[in-house]
């Protein structure tokens, strides 16, 4: 079974190819790491999968009707600017909204998926608060809660630990993983190579548009593609608690 199927993927933008052939599975039970350098084109892909900027091959998302697509991801961009002052609650609801018809008021199922969410987020004592007046770690996580109580058999996250505090990062993680062993998949872009090491089933490194390595984290994160790739050394352990992974030194000057 497949949960994100893409097939010699490539994107140019303004005549520049952000994004060259790119093919990629995703299935079940998977927590996919996209990691590469700013501008390596991981936000490009993503936006690719689902359809939301022109590409040449194929897609099996963006191959769907939109109610299907919508049903079947669920998508945290990159921008965690909330601009509508409406309560938490009715933020993280607004996930429910591709299981509702029109005009239909929320179910107890709903309700009963944006309390999970709340809480997995440690949101749950800012139900009633207005988004645009919690910080901006707290509004990334209320961003996260809309898209679990989605509950989409497939999330893509673009950064979803920017901005969070180590125990909401971790906690973002685990939670991603847990949907993972649950059955679902979850296609996340990081720069937090430690924690991508650390939670991730597999991950896909990106370097100027091109796939250069897939696979389980500790074969893909090795010192030369981080040399190569990041210009950077670091740190590498199998411990007992799994892989760790620290970044040490830049090995040359990044301009
Ligand atoms: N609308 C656009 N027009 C032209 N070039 C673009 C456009 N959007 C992105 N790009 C370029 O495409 C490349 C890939 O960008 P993308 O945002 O996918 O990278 P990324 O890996 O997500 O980077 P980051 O880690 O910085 O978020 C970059 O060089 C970027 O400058």
């Amino acid at each position: 079974m497949t949960a994100l199927e893409l097939r010699h993927l490539s994107v140019t933008l303004r005549g520049r190819a952000v994004l060259r052939d790119v093919s990629l599975r995703v299935a079940p039970g998977e927590l996919v790491g996209l990691i590469g350098p700013n501008g390596a084109g991981k936000t490009t892909l993503m936006r690719a999968a689902l359809g939301l900027v022109p590409f040449e091959g194929e897609s099996s998302l963006a191959a769907m009707p939109p109610a299907t697509r919508a049903r079947t991801a669920a998508w945290l961009p990159q921008a965690r600017e909330i601009a509508w002052p409406v309560t938490v609650e009715r933020l993280v609801m607004l996930g429910r909204l591709p299981h509702l018809a029109a005009g239909q008021r929320p179910t107890a199922q709903d309700r009963a998926a944006v309390d999970a969410a709340l809480a997995a987020t440690g949101l749950a004592q800012f139900r009633h608060r207005t988004a645009t007046r919690l910080s901006g770690g707290e509004q990334a996580r209320a961003l996260i809660a809309r898209a679990l109580a989605q509950e989409a058999p497939l999330i893509l996250a673009d950064e979803p630990t920017a901005g969070l505090d180590p125990a909401h990062q971790i906690a973002t993680m685990q939670r991603f993983r847990a949907l993972a062993d649950a059955g679902r998949a979850a296609l996340v872009s990081i720069h937090d190579l430690g924690l991508a090491v650390r939670h991730c089933t597999r991950l896909v490194m990106l370097d100027a548009g091109r796939l250069v390595a897939d696979g389980a984290p500790g074969r893909v994160m090795t010192p030369e593609r981080l040399a190569q790739v990041f210009h950077v050394r670091g740190y590498f352990a199998d411990t007992a608690e799994g892989p760790v992974f620290q970044s040490l030194d830049l090995l040359e000057k990044v301009e």
